[in-house]
């Protein structure tokens, strides 16, 4: 099939555009109208600039966030962020202050929840920020909830809210910065509220943190004094089980091996992981034996650890910090101080023994032969040597360990390790070495906060300890993607300390962003450490970078149920560890920047206040891009839809609440007022004709999407409906991918044979307007017609143009004032509970009609990944049995590759040249119609 971009007549330039269109020629002329052109930005060809429309309606006051008139749906959805409740605000004490309290009664706060691991070098800090959720008066959620049968009883014998886990640390030195930090949160303050998880007051009516580290009792009679808390003490071993254990059932990607400078993530199976070797490297080494939830034994130690290094370092070469001591080892050659088996014999492999002439036969021992005084030898030399015995040695003892007990996995954590990739692939080495390839090292990336998880779980009934790894949803750091020098990177709770962060992150960003070059491999494999891969010129800016993101704790997430393989489900089609996939989709979302900040600041009505947090929107955007070039696994496994994700948590994370909102609503007005003449257009076909236009329908419709380059420059040239005209006609089969016979012939049987229809149908649906007006709803009332209860499925929250669940049943109210089928569905599922219906028939009986009914899927990305849905939508799919995923980022970025219980149906038109290549070997603008029967 041609592309559109090479059709002379339908050309892009928009000169000529074919009038012969599938649908009757009023309905054309009805969507000339100026309002229902598709660009804001003043270039539209045809009709009068939106932007000048919007300034005459805003010259009343009104921004243009006030176009669209509030919805009527009053779903209550937790955004990135809590909203402030104003309602009933006072001003508590003197009006005169100058900063007065004021108070909001009906504001449910963030809860805080703290634990800390007070170390002899670092303490770390884990917290929990929460807020409650507001119970829904909503009529319509309540009677889908009835029809799907979920019930609102509590699996807990006590509540757990959503909130979220955020990781922090600070040099212990600098204990005040620390105490600041509690005290500016007002972290110690948490847990006062009627859900508290735990005794958060001591019997003497104090407030009690859990804290576990050698500081818990040094410092206690300083949180006292500074914070009138007392600290609860736990045992430090007890505290690095729960943690590690915690982690390596919870978190996705929590472990990894590092060999060679290659990170690889390893899948820990929740029945497999017992028994494990966990080796926590603090200041000095532990090596414990754990064999479950609590059941451990501290089999060994080493006193030669972190402290060792550091300690070491400081005397040899008057380092300042640890940071500064790893950073000269990047430059080190330990061959000036070491002795190697080639300085024993003469630069020959010891071969007998299977020992290369580099390896080191000991350490710092080439020093006795030389006469020269220490400052003979270059500190980078001596720091190198020193991290190289270190881990060298910690490696081999616990590989010993490991052997003494056989255990296979050696689980390797602590502060000391920071993510430095040298570190790691010389343990690494040590381990693979001695175990001659036995035993696996592996690490962890909450490496360093193992002790403070594990303090925090000990606080009874906090709900963490049966939460499922898809209740944990990992999100970048916002506000702070890198922590250097004296910039720390906690989440930033408020908006104007988020965006001035920003702001002093870019005077600081030249110093911390410098990307590591890294040398090629040079191990010989031997037994001897030649240069490994990992070591480049200088230390990564975030070797003390926490590598970690915010856990979000989201306990109404379930996985898909109609996953075949939940196990082997990889939601991304497109591996980012592909190099140049990375940096092509990096340029890609980097080019798309500007004009989202354009849009994501008119939505908000172009303020002052609009703009400077576009600005650092965009700024902050752009760092996390950064970051991630220069370590794409930093944060897990890096697939596109975190990226895309990641885009849409960075704009909420700004107070964007919806950047395409004006969009979406000429879209769907523009698309409502052609649907009555689509549908009697489809009821004077046959079955077979009617279903072959509806796919094709659906498929055209999606050409509506605003995160695509090539889309939105076409928008220029034309109104919707040109371009949905433009974008129909060029629906000639076959398609690129044409599954399209099978599934009819599963729809409408061949011969005399009539097919059972499907019991209920879960339609994702992508866009607003076109794509789900003119698209999806009547292939919805298609299936309806069969019998098939339609369940539409949408984003919990916006992203890009898509259409959100709260916004959909607004929009099926309108269409159903057209048509009878739709009136009788959404009366059927509860959708039209207040929406003012006024049909021709007027008929309100609804039992003859099976459900169209709304579900929200847990997510606010344009892709999805199937692990972590919604419970109203897992609860949804438990009957269907019928699938059909819509759009690029539903059925070809995430679940192409996916396979369902259930028979399904993938549709999209792929709206990037490179993609329509790699994934189906086409052109952009080619479409795919994949039918999978059930497996
Ligand atoms: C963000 C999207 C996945 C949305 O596509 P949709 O799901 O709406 O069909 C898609 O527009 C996309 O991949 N855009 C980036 C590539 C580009 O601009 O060509
Ligand atoms: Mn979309």
């Amino acid at each position: 099939m041609a592309s559109l971009k090479e059709d002379p007549i339908l050309g892009i330039d928009g000169i000529t555009i074919k009038e012969e269109f599938g649908i009757g020629k009023p309905v054309i002329d009805k969507l000339r109208d100026d309002r229902l052109a598709l660009e804001t930005e003043g270039t539209v060809i045809k009709g009068e600039s939106v932007i000048d429309k919007v300034r005459e309606e805003g010259s009343g006051g009104q921004g243009e966030r006030d176009m669209v008139p509030p919805t009527s749906n009053s779903i209550h959805r937790s955004g990135s962020r809590p909203q402030l409740d104003l309602s009933k605000a006072a001003i508590e004490g003197n009006f005169e202050e100058r900063d007065p309290t004021i108070l909001l009664p009906n504001q449910s706060d963030d809860i805080s929840h703290l634990a800390l691991d007070i170390g002899g070098s670092l303490i770390k800090l884990v917290y929990f920020s929460r807020h409650q959720d507001r119970p829904t008066n909503d009529k319509r959620k309540k009677t889908v909830k009835e029809r799907l049968g979920i019930s609102n009883g509590n699996r807990r014998s006590y509540p757990i809210l959503g909130g979220r886990l955020h990781f922090v640390k600070f040099e212990t030195s600098k204990i005040n910065e620390c105490l600041d930090f509690i005290s500016s949160k007002q972290l110690h303050r948490g847990g006062m509220d009627s859900h508290s998880w735990h005794s958060d007051t001591s019997s003497n009516g104090n407030a009690v943190i859990k804290a576990t580290g050698g500081g818990a009792y040094k410092y206690a009679d300083l949180f006292k004094e500074r914070l009138g808390v007392s600290l609860d003490k736990e045992d430090e071993m007890d505290c690095l089980v729960a943690g590690a254990n915690f982690l390596l059932k919870a978190i996705r990607h929590e472990a990894f091996t590092h060999m060679e400078g290659q990170k690889e993530f390893v899948q820990i199976d929740q029945n497999d992981l017992f028994p494990y070797l966990l080796v926590n490297i603090g200041s000095g080494v532990s090596m414990i034996k754990v064999d479950g939830d609590g059941k451990f034994e501290r089999v060994s130690g080493t006193n030669v650890g972190g402290g060792t290094y550091w300690g070491l370092g400081r005397l040899l070469n008057q380092c300042k910090s640890f940071d500064e001591l790893l950073e000269l080892s990047q430059k080190g050659d330990n061959r000036t101080i070491d002795m190697l088996v080639g300085d024993i014999y003469g630069g020959m492999d010891y071969n007998k023994i299977g020992l290369s002439a580099s390896t080191i036969a000991s350490s710092f021992g080439k020093t006795i032969s030389e006469k020269k005084e220490l400052t003979g030898y270059r500190p980078e030399d001596i720091s190198l040597s020193l991290l190289r015995m270190i881990s060298y040695n910690i490696g081999q003892i616990s590989y010993l360990n490991a052997l003494r007990f056989g255990l296979k996995r050696i689980f390797f954590g602590g502060f000391f390790i920071r993510g430095h990739a040298y570190t790691m692939d010389t343990i690494s080495f040590a381990v693979h070495f001695w175990s001659k390839g036995e035993a696996q090292a592996m690490f962890l990336r909450h490496e360093g906060f193992l002790g403070a998880l594990g303090a925090f779980m000990s606080y009874e009934k906090h709900g963490l300890d049966d939460l499922m790894v898809h209740q944990l949803v990992e999100r970048f750091p916002m506000g702070a993607p890198y922590i250097g020098g004296k910039i720390h990177g906690p989440a930033l709770g408020d908006l104007n300390e988020k965006i001035s962060w920003m702001e002093k992150f870019v005077q600081k960003g030249t110093e911390i962003t410098a990307p590591v070059p890294m040398a090629s491999s040079g191990t010989t494999g031997l037994g001897g450490f030649e240069v490994p891969s990992s070591k480049g010129g200088t230390l990564r800016s975030d070797a003390s970078a926490l590598n970690v993101g915010v856990l979000h704790l989201v306990p109404t997430l379930e996985v898909f149920p109609q996953l075949a393989d939940p196990k082997m489900y990889e939601p991304n089609t497109i591996d980012l560890a592909d190099h140049s996939e990375l940096e092509y989709w990096f340029t890609v979302l980097s080019d798309h920047l500007p004009d989202l900040v354009d849009k994501a600041v008119a939505s908000e009505g172009g303020t002052d206040d609009s703009k400077r947090r576009g600005d650092a929107f965009a700024r902050a955007f752009s760092a996390h891009l950064a970051r991630l070039m220069e370590e794409p696994a930093a944060y897990g496994k890096l697939g596109l839809a975190n990226l895309l994700e990641l885009r849409e948590e960075c704009l909420r994370e700004f107070q964007f609440v919806d950047a395409y909102r004006s969009i979406k609503h000429r879209e769907n007005e523009a698309s409502l007022a052609v649907l009555p003449d689509l549908l009697v257009e489809l009821d004077s076909m046959t079955e077979e004709t009617r279903l072959l236009t509806l796919i094709e329908g659906v498929l055209a419709a999606n050409i509506f999407d605003w995160g695509s380059r090539a889309c939105v420059e076409l928008y220029h040239k034309g109104t919707i409906i040109e371009i949905y005209r433009m974008s129909r006609n060029k629906m000639q089969r076959p398609w690129r991918v044409d599954d399209f016979d099978a599934f009819k012939e599963r729809m409408l049987g061949s011969g005399d044979k009539k097919p059972c229809p499907h019991k209920r149908a879960l339609l994702f649906v992508d866009n607003s307007g076109a794509d789900v007006i003119l698209g999806m709803l009547p292939l919805a009332r298609e299936l309806l017609r069969h019998g098939t209860e339609v369940v539409l499925v949408a984003n919990s929250l916006p992203a890009l143009n898509d259409v959100t669940a709260m916004e959909l049943p607004d929009i099926v109210a309108e269409a159903a004032k057209h048509c009878d089928i739709l009136r009788r569905a959404a009366e059927a599922g509860g959708l039209l509970v207040d929406a003012m219906i006024n049909t021709s028939d007027g008929s309100k009986e609804n039992s003859s009609s099976v459900p169209l009914m709304v579900v929200e899927n847990g997510c606010g990305s344009p892709c999805i990944d199937l692990r972590q849905v919604s419970s109203e939508l897992a609860a949804a799919a438990k009957d269907a049995d019928l699938i059909v995923l819509e759009g690029m980022g539903r059925a070809l970025h995430t679940n192409f590759n996916a396979r369902f219980k259930c028979d399904t149906l993938k549709l999209a038109m792929v709206k990037n040249q490179r993609l329509a290549e790699k994934l189906i070997k086409g052109n952009i603008y080619d479409c795919v119609c994949r039918y999978e029967p059930a497996s």
